[in-house]
């Protein structure tokens, strides 16, 4: 790959199982000299960050990585050429409130949650920065702060394209560590295509407390979970989003890609007694649906149960 003159800076904010995955391919790739990498991390992943650096394992592959630089979040003030956002979805807009000094007017800013508007919800606190669509299919979990295990999924990035084309070299980096990257006019569709999958699957497994497997050979979890999708399909089209009865038999398929025992982020959290994401997964679904005149009654029956199993879990 050929730089230009002038060096390209990385941070990572967020070095969970998605900020890992790609600290990790990035660090361990073939990095041109004038590439630097940082990582913005808090607490107990911060102190094992700089103690032992970040510990990363995917298949036979175990390897110990050290960034150029750890940054404490907060404590932030030297801006990046992009920053990578890896946090969990609640804890987004506060995260980018409080690093504002790792943004300008010529970084590019790229959100990896899982949500259909993490873009627009950070465009106003990152000084002017090009803030693009994007999510990643990938299985990476913290398995201790600091430590991450890379589980399935290729890690692929699919974003929404530039406004300027100075960023070639970011996604030539990233194809050249192993990441595939796909850039489309398409993004919200995409967005909305993985949400469908995530939020209807997440809850429903989470409500039920079974795994993906079970859900499959479940004619009557396959039932409700169709009956979710359909609300979905419902919230997306509202907000202009053509999602189709195809897009749901598609979503429905890609259950035959996980091994029987899989099971959702979102059903972990709540099987520790935690909300996880369910400000995004759920609540807003149902919220946004009401703002547009659909009652997500289905949302509100699964909604009952997750919140009756936090509360049983949390105890
Ligand atoms: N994991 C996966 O395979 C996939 C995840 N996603 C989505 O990507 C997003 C991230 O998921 P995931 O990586 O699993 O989440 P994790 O919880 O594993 O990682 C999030 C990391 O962000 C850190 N963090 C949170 N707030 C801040 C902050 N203010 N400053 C610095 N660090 C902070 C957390 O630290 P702390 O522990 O201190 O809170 C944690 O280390 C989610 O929206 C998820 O749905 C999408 C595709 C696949
Ligand atoms: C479905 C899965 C495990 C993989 O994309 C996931 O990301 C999630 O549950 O949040």
């Amino acid at each position: 790959m050929n730089l230009e003159k002038k060096d390209k800076s990385i941070a990572i904010l967020g070095l969970g199982g998605v900020g890992g995955f790609l600290g990790a391919k990035l660090l361990s790739g073939d990095r041109p000299a004038g590439v630097e990498i940082s990582f913005v991390a808090r607490r107990k992943t911060l102190e094992f960050l700089q103690e032992k650096g970040l510990e990363f394992e995917s298949g036979e592959q175990k390897i110990s990585i050290h960034p150029d630089r750890i940054q404490e979040s907060g404590n932030t003030s030297v801006p990046f050429d992009v920053v990578i956002l890896a946090t969990k979805a609640p804890g987004l807009v506060t995260a980018v409130q409080e690093n504002q000094g790792l943004f300008s007017d010529k970084t590019l800013v790229i959100p990896l949650q899982n949500m259909v508007d993490a873009a627009s919800r950070i465009r106003s606190f990152v000084k002017g920065a090009e803030v693009l669509d994007a999510c990643i299919y990938l299985i990476s979990n913290v398995v201790r702060p600091g430590r991450v295990k890379h589980l399935g999924g290729p890690g692929k990035i699919v974003a929404g394209l530039p406004l300027q084309n100075d960023y070639q070299w970011f996604f030539s980096l990233l194809e050249d560590s192993g990441v595939p990257v796909k850039l489309t006019p398409d993004i919200q569709l995409h967005l909305w295509r993985k949400f469908l999958f995530i939020s209807s699957l997440g809850c429903l497994s989470a409500a039920f407390g079974v795994s993906f497997g079970q859900v499959k050979s479940s004619p009557q979890l396959i039932a409700e979970w169709r009956k979710l999708m359909q609300e979905l399909v419902a919230l997306a089209r509202a907000d202009g989003v053509g999602l189709t009865d195809e897009d749901l038999e598609v979503t429905l398929s890609l259950l035959s890609n996980f091994p029987y025992g899989s099971k959702s982020s979102f059903q972990l959290d709540v099987e520790q007694g935690n909300e996880g994401e369910k400000a995004i997964l759920l609540d807003e679904v149902i919220e946004k649906s009401w703002q547009v005149g659909l009652r997500a009654v289905n949302y509100q029956s699964v909604g009952e149960l997750i919140e009756a199993k936090i509360q049983e879990y949390g105890k």
